[in-house]
């Protein structure tokens, strides 16, 4: 039975890297996937993991009906056994019942990879209608971790190292940016909640406030 799957986690804790994994396992099977991804860091119509591994793809952006694209893809003699679509976050909620539409209606499989929140702590659209409409929803193996050493669950944006939290809900970005530009950090909810960053905690922990008072 095709299914549409929703693998979410934070951001680093390598989803792309999965769904590259996905399509080499698949190709190495005589298979034939369409892959589309959405504002990838490593540029237009990419999908590119930290691991140094890129591939190509469509980029869907808000104006591609993506079951629309496979159907024309099949009617002009083309093969597509699956479907992987990377950065699904940034998909309209639209798009997304549109991948629900390819498995139901092709009998496709779907694999869908994004962040389920933003920095905000809230939904994105696009996480939200796979999580609404997703067969099943996968959380990665591979757990990013805060700088305290807890299991990192949510996303912060940084500006000069500080969390902030105004702004366009999407600015592409990384993680380990340099501090003056606008990065992402992951953190456990006890310091996003307290707006902790690894840079704010050093800072901190080398405060004269908190060294220990030595005897005169
Ligand atoms: N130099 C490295 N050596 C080993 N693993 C790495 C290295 N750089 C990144 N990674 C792994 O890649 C993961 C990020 O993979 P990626 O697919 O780009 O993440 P995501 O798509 O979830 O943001 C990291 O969590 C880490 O496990
Ligand atoms: C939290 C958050 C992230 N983004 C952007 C930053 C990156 O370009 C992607 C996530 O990519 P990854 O492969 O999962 O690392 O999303 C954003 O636009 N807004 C946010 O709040």
């Amino acid at each position: 039975m095709p299914e549409l799957v929703f693998f979410s986690g934070t951001m680093d804790c390598g989803k792309s890297t999965l769904a590259l994994q996905i399509e080499h396992n698949r190709t190495a099977r005589g298979l034939q996937g369409l892959i589309f991804t959405r504002d990838d860091r490593a540029g237009e119509g990419k999908l590119s993991s930290r691991l140094g591994l890129v591939t190509d793809a469509v980029e869907a952006g808000p104006g591609l009906d993506l079951y629309g694209y496979v159907v024309e893809e099949l009617s002009r003699g083309g093969r597509v056994d699956y479907v992987i679509v990377d950065e699904a976050q940034f998909l309209l909620s639209g798009q997304i019942d549109q991948l629900a539409r390819i498995v139901d209606d092709l009998e496709l499989d779907v694999f869908a990879f994004g962040i389920t929140t933003d920095f905000r702590t809230r939904l994105f659209p696009g996480s939200q209608r796979l999580i609404e409409l997703a067969d099943r929803l996968e959380t990665l193996q591979v757990e990013a971790m805060c700088w305290c050493g807890a299991r990192a669950t949510h996303n912060a944006r940084t500006v000069g190292g500080e969390m902030v939290v105004e702004g366009e809900q999407v600015v592409v970005g990384d993680v380990a940016q340099s501090a003056a530009e606008v990065g992402y950090e992951v953190l456990c909810r006890r310091h996003h909640r307290r707006r902790m960053t690894s840079a704010t905690a050093r800072a901190a922990a080398l405060s004269p406030d908190v060294l220990p008072v030595t005897a005169t």
